[in-house]
């Protein structure tokens, strides 16, 4: 079946807006498919998620590469709190096509998204000398619905460079009540707003990992830029602790 025509696949429009409130709401940005960072990698999720998918990074980040890669573009966040920001967001539309033996959408699935949101927020710069997964521990707290629309909140909450090692955690949880909102609302402190509304959040999943960052490093006059650009990218995602971390973990 093609998946484009999936049966409540949502139209374009609808799931632009939808990325628009997103960026809002956590004071992101989308990375566009066509910049550099979109182009560094083969768009794995977004095929297997029929492209209803976004990437989001805190503009800080974005505004950083903006400025050594022109091509990447910028939309401030305005006056959200940076330490406040999720170091990323995966958002997605999950279709019949990724449909598991629970009936709902498949355990890979969501580990994948988890996974990526977390990478993302480590290694903010596609680099395939950065972080890989070392270890995932996803846990399962509920059936997603085919047809929903998820969000993956990933945060960075330590890192020992020294070990080249850095941990991350992400939240999947369902985002159907704002895709279905005509108006945000919250656009005077969104942060606060989303900070309020996650207690609300339905959690469908969420996930630990270590991030431990390959021993070669390329030696190409390429290689080292991204580096610096990755290491200068880092330094302005800061640590952060997670609001409202499920008490079990
Ligand atoms: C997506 C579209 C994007 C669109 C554009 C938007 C922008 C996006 C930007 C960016 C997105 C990035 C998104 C990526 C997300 C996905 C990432 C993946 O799925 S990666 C593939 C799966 N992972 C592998 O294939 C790794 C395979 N494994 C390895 O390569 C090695 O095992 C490695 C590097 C992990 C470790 O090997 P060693 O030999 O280099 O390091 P040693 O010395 O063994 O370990 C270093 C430390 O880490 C601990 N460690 C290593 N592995 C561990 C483990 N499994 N569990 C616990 N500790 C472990 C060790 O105990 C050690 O710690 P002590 O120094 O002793 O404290």
């Amino acid at each position: 079946m093609d998946a484009g025509r999936e049966e409540g696949l949502p139209t374009p429009e609808v799931w632009s807006s939808f990325v628009r409130r997103l960026e809002e709401r956590y004071g992101l940005c989308e990375v566009p498919r066509s910049s550099l960072l979109g182009s560094c990698r083969p768009d794995f999720l977004s095929h297997a998620l029929q492209k209803r998918v976004a990437f989001l990074l805190p503009s800080a980040v974005l505004g950083e590469l903006a400025t050594t890669h022109p091509i990447v573009s910028i939309a401030s966040d305005g006056e959200s709190p940076a330490v406040a920001v999720p170091g990323a967001v995966i958002a997605a539309y999950v279709g019949r096509s990724l449909q598991g033996p629970s009936g709902g959408v498949h355990g890979g699935a969501i580990a994948s998204i988890l996974d990526a949101s977390i990478g993302m927020a480590t290694n903010p710069r596609s680099d395939p000398d950065g972080y890989v997964t070392a270890q995932l521990v996803v846990n399962y707290r509920r059936i997603v619905p085919l047809g929903s629309y998820v969000v993956a909140i990933a945060y960075v909450h330590d890192r020992e460079p020294a070990r080249r090692k850095c941990y991350g955690m992400s939240r999947l949880v369902d985002a159907g009540a704002l895709a279905r909102t005509p108006s945000i609302g919250f656009s005077r402190k969104p942060l606060e707003a989303a900070r309020r509304d996650a207690t609300r959040e339905r959690l469908y999943a969420d996930a630990t990992a270590l991030f431990v960052r390959q021993r070669a490093r390329r030696s190409v006059g390429d290689a080292e830029a991204s580096s610096q650009v990755l290491a200068h990218a880092t330094q302005k995602i800061r640590t952060v602790r997670v609001w409202n971390w499920p008490a079990a973990l």
